[in-house]
């Protein structure tokens, strides 16, 4: 991980060195990211979606009063690498209730016995009363291992070598340590059988008769490419509800496990730092790509950042009203046919002396077309009616058993609604009925 952090270090370096950040600047520095990010082994794909997103957005976005194109650029590389590692989450894993079961899968090797020890001695350690339970009876030695782990943590354990298979285990260990009142159970189970297809049987089969509260799966960073295969074949058979990156110390590229991480959609919970049991950390995606960055200040733009954001959507929301979408229009439609007759309502919205009276003055069955038209049209068309061609006028008809004419008048009359309500809003008229 050292020599990706000191890479990307390099990239940060050259954004703060680059004077013009014009589209040569730009592309030369996202081409050095993706060398980065690809020789520690992070999926070609996520590599290529990542950089096509990073560069759009800092070619669309405004640069804000006090701050630097390299700011920004700085800014929305940080995002998309938190996007990346699992996006807003910024609370470290929790337990929600007692008692708890986790059970572990992944690959011989991984590093799945010492991460159990690890866990339970992290969980211990918040207050809780830990059981481990060694379901592993294909390694030599990994009931031992686990056992004189808890031992040395203090914690509860089950195992029993003499077991036929390792389900009897799990279901004896479950019964015996909930009876000691245990609150967290972390099962650890087989990497490795005499094939793969043998391996996943076993997991899915402990897993149907546990039901466990969260199934982790355990991912050697030191590993390549091949870690998302791993990944998916667990992924492809039984639910992942988080990773744990192991071994993200010393020479680890770390890329194939991100990327692996990414492939499963499952959110990482910790990561591995070493041999030892304190060696585990709770994994806060902000946290970890700060630390990859290696910014001290970065922090403090981030938060220049929210605070300039913070005050731009609450403008959006003051100026919103001047500029409704035809989302806005479809739900005050909905509220307005809940209201009654029309002729109410335009009696509501100030009688004969509004623009809008033309089109208000139309048939409820109008609205209701409109409304017809509009449940036919997708998000993104309600949110930017102008991107509403020709031909998906015709289908927004056919779908709305309409006519291409009825589209066409809907979207003139959304065009004065939205010129009637900027000016209302603008002379401050209020709107009873209407939350504009
Ligand atoms: N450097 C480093 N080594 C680790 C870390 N986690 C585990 N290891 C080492 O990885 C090796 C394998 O770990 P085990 O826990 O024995 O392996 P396992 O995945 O349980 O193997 P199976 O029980 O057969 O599935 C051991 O030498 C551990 O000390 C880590 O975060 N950093």
């Amino acid at each position: 991980m050292e020599s990706l952090r000191a890479s990307l270090l390099g990239v940060v370096e050259k954004i703060r060195n680059s004077v013009l950040l014009d589209t040569r600047d730009v592309d030369a520095i996202i081409r050095d990211l993706q060398r980065v990010l690809l020789k520690a082994d992070v999926d070609v794909k996520l590599v290529f979606d990542l950089s096509e997103r990073i560069k759009k957005r800092f070619f669309s976005q405004e640069i804000p009063s006090g701050f630097s194109k390299r700011d920004v650029l700085i800014k929305i590389l940080y995002e998309e690498l938190v996007t990346l590692l699992g996006g807003e989450n910024t609370t470290p894993y929790v337990v929600p209730k007692t008692p708890y079961t986790i059970m572990l899968v992944g690959i011989e090797g991984s590093g799945k016995t010492t991460t159990a020890a690890k866990l339970a001695k992290y969980f211990k350690e918040q207050g809780y009363r830990v059981g481990l339970i060694a379901a592993d009876t294909y390694r030599p030695g990994a009931h031992d291992q686990l056992k004189q782990l808890a031992e040395k943590i203090g914690v509860y354990f089950y195992g029993n070598p003499h077991s036929k298979t390792p389900l009897a285990i799990v279901e004896e260990g479950v019964k015996e340590l909930t009876s000691k009142n245990v609150q967290i159970l972390i099962i650890d189970t087989a990497g490795r059988h005499k094939d793969e297809e043998a391996l996943m049987r076993e997991v899915v089969e402990i897993h149907e008769s546990l039901k466990p509260d969260d199934v982790m799966l355990i991912i050697d960073a030191t590993l390549g490419k091949e870690v998302s295969r791993q990944a998916a074949a667990f992924h492809e058979r039984i639910p992942l509800g988080h990773v744990i990156i192991t071994k993200l110390d010393g020479s680890a590229r770390g890329g194939g496990a991100l990327s692996a991480v990414a492939a499963t959609g499952a959110r990482i919970a910790f990561i591995g730092t070493g041999e030892k049991l304190e060696d585990l950390e709770p994994f806060v995606p902000q946290k970890f790509v700060a630390r990859l960055l290696g910014m001290p200040d970065l922090e403090a733009l981030i938060k220049r950042f929210q605070a300039v954001e913070a005050v731009e959507r609450e403008r959006a929301k003051l100026i919103a009203s001047g500029k409704i979408t035809l989302l806005d229009l479809k739900e005050q439609l909905l509220e307005v046919r809940k209201l009654g007759p029309l002729s109410k309502v335009l009696e509501m919205l100030g009688g004969s002396s509004l623009p809008l009276k033309g089109s208000i003055e139309g048939s409820e069955e109008e609205f209701d077309k409109w409304i017809a038209i509009m449940n036919s049209m997708t998000q993104e068309e309600l949110l930017k009616p102008e991107i509403i061609d020709r031909s998906r006028m015709m289908r927004i008809a056919r779908g709305s058993g309409t006519s291409v004419r009825d589209v066409r008048k809907l979207l003139d009359s959304y065009h004065q609604m939205r010129k009637l309500v900027r000016q209302l809003y603008r002379s401050r008229r209020r709107i009873p009925g209407l939350n504009l």
